[in-house]
């Protein structure tokens, strides 16, 4: 027989899966100069979320790592080449959209080939951490608990120095 404490703990099962929206796995990456600062990509007009300034990165395909999906995506986005051992997990996001739930594991990046440009048109910006801090750069709301493990991770950066833009 079910007890009245079963029952009260199956409630919130039921109740969330009447809420089910497809869960949408994106990779980001942080990529951090050697003085500290991230870049951002902004999103196009048209696009979800247009005009908010995202960290580079994109869906992963079906049957993908994420590592992969996020070397591919900056290959496309941004015309540079990572290895998949210079990308170092950092933390993620899971977020609730109105149509679907974003999880997104988000890895830092201080070493690649190349010089990243907008291949799709969006426009890019290396921002400090002050910028960061101070919302300079409107973000998406799934990034805003990134954040702080962020700006640690620029200030890191900016403290150890060095050039380490060749992957
Ligand atoms: N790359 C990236 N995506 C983010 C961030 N924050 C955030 O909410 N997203 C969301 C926006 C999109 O809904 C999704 C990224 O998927 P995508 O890059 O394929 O976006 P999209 O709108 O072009 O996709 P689509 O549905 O038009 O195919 O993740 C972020 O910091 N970086």
């Amino acid at each position: 027989m079910a007890s009245a404490a079963g029952a009260a703990a199956a409630a919130p099962q039921s109740a969330a899966s009447s809420d089910a929206k497809p869960l949408v796995l994106v990779v980001a990456v942080v990529l951090l100069d050697a003085s500290g600062r991230v870049l951002l990509a902004q999103r196009p007009p048209g696009k979800k979320l247009a005009g908010l300034w995202e960290f580079p990165g994109g869906k992963v395909d079906p049957g993908e790592s994420p590592e992969a999906a996020l070397v591919r995506e900056l290959r496309e986005e941004l015309q540079i080449e990572v290895q998949p051992a210079s990308l170092v997990p950092l933390s993620f996001a899971s977020h609730a959209y109105p149509t679907f739930h974003l999880l997104m594991p988000t890895y830092t990046c201080r070493a690649w080939a190349g010089e990243p440009h907008g291949a799709e048109g969006q426009a890019l910006t290396w921002c400090t951490a002050e910028e960061l801090e101070a919302g300079r750069y409107e973000m998406p709301p799934a990034d805003i608990p990134l954040l702080p493990p962020v700006l640690a991770a620029m200030r890191q950066a900016g403290s150890s120095g060095g050039s380490c833009s060749e992957a």
